[in-house]
């Protein structure tokens, strides 16, 4: 690929401009919101020029419910050979296609599954997509050299191409991904009004359980208005669960032995399972999570710090494989849990130790004291 345009240059467009400028590629930017875009070729993205003739790929990453006019519009002003696009869900925009009259065999569904809380093209990285799965949506009329171009973006953005129908796509993002949001908003509402004794001391799990909450609520109406019924049909087996949890919590809170008994076994069954379902995504794709350990380490709260740690890491030869980062309050150290593969871990822990950080159970032990004792 030699050039593309980005229409929409927000956390999304801008993450993909930043890749394919990275590869050489020649990316014009387009926007509506002109600050967007000059912040965008600012960022290094790519150019506010117009192109001279038709780019080979156009993305358009704008919102789902603009996918339609923003790709019958391109198509009219001849500015692309192939289009793709970027929306969270793919059925609604499949049907507006149509509707807006656009040419359908020059478009094909696209949908990286990676991204941010944040909005805008500051929140734009040229990594974002590494490693991470990328949906193409083929309609019956896509041609092949459409498709082609778009997995040619996939593979230069470093995403992994999975080729779905868009029906099916709605409803497996409804379970990894738009039931998910709703539950984390719900969880992040019960704090809005909660008082300051609760808030002040909560940990990282809050905070794990709760990033996505800070989503835009425009874009995120957006993307459940357009697959609704997919995600009311996982909210319903929520509640169904939730009913399970608390029928069996007001048995556990009661003086019925029986009935105690019983409740203690449903909810170390929805936990387990839980165990089960998690283990499932725990890990970075592609790499089986039982051939992962965690080495911990502790790093001091000081600029740079964590930069020297992965400076060691890699000097030392070992890949990481994922990272977790625990921070407390008050702390002078946070706990960086190294996720690494099994068989580089003992020689990790031994020749870090030997540089003279902290790490394995002494770490995780100082920092407990730490937290501990703010
Ligand atoms: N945020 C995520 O985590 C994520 C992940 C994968 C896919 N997506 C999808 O990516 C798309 C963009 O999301 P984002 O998070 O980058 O949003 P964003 O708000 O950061 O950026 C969207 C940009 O599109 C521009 N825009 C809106 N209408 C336009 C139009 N008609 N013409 C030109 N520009 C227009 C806006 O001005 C804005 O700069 C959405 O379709 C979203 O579903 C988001
Ligand atoms: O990591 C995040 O911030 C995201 O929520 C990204 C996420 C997701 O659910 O995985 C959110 C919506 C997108 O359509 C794709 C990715």
């Amino acid at each position: 690929m030699r050039s593309a345009a980005v229409i929409g240059t927000g956390a999304i467009g801008t993450s993909i401009a930043l890749a394919l400028a990275r590869h050489g590629v020649t990316v014009y930017l387009d926007d509506v919101n002109r600050t967007a875009a000059r912040t965008a070729e600012a960022m290094g993205a790519g150019s506010l020029a117009a192109p001279d003739g038709p780019v080979d790929l156009a993305v358009l990453a704008v919102p789902p419910a603009h996918i339609g006019t923003v790709l019958a519009r391109s198509q009219r002003a001849g500015l692309a050979r192939a289009y793709t696009d970027v929306a969270s869900v793919k059925a609604q925009p499949h049907d507006e296609i149509d509707r807006a009259g656009a040419d359908p065999a020059s478009y094909i569904g696209g949908h990286p599954m990676a991204g941010t809380e944040r909005s805008g093209p500051l929140a734009g990285r040229a990594d974002l997509f590494e490693g991470r799965p990328w949906v193409l949506t083929p309609s019956p009329c896509t041609g092949q050299e459409t498709l082609n171009r778009a997995l040619e973006l996939a593979s230069l953005c470093g995403g992994t191409p999975v080729v779905m129908d868009a029906a099916a796509h709605d409803r497996a993002v409804a379970l990894v991904s738009h039931a998910p949001h709703l539950v984390s908003s719900l969880l992040a509402a019960r704090l809005a009004g909660a008082g300051e004794e609760s808030i002040r001391i909560s940990g990282q799990g809050l905070r794990d359980v709760t990033r996505i909450a800070a989503g835009d609520p425009g874009l995120w109406n957006e993307i459940l208005d357009a697959n609704a019924t997919a995600v009311a049909d996982v909210l319903d087996a929520y509640a169904a669960d939730l009913g399970r949890a608390i029928g069996a919590l007001r048995a556990l809170g009661g003086a019925d032995a029986v009935r105690r008994r019983a409740a203690a076994s449903t909810l170390d069954g929805l936990l387990r399972t839980g165990n089960e379902g998690r283990a499932r995504v725990a890990h970075k794709s592609g790499t089986p999570l039982t051939d992962l350990t965690a080495v911990p380490v502790l790093v001091p709260d000081q600029p740079g710090a964590l930069a020297r740690l992965f400076t060691a890491v890699g000097e030392i030869g070992v890949n990481i494989e994922d990272v977790r980062i625990e921070h407390s309050m008050d702390c002078p150290r946070g706990l960086v849990e190294l996720l690494v593969q099994q068989r580089s871990a003992p020689a990790l822990s031994r020749l870090l130790d030997a540089g003279g950080w902290a790490v394995a159970e002494n770490a995780v032990a100082e920092h407990a004291v730490m937290a501990a004792v703010g």
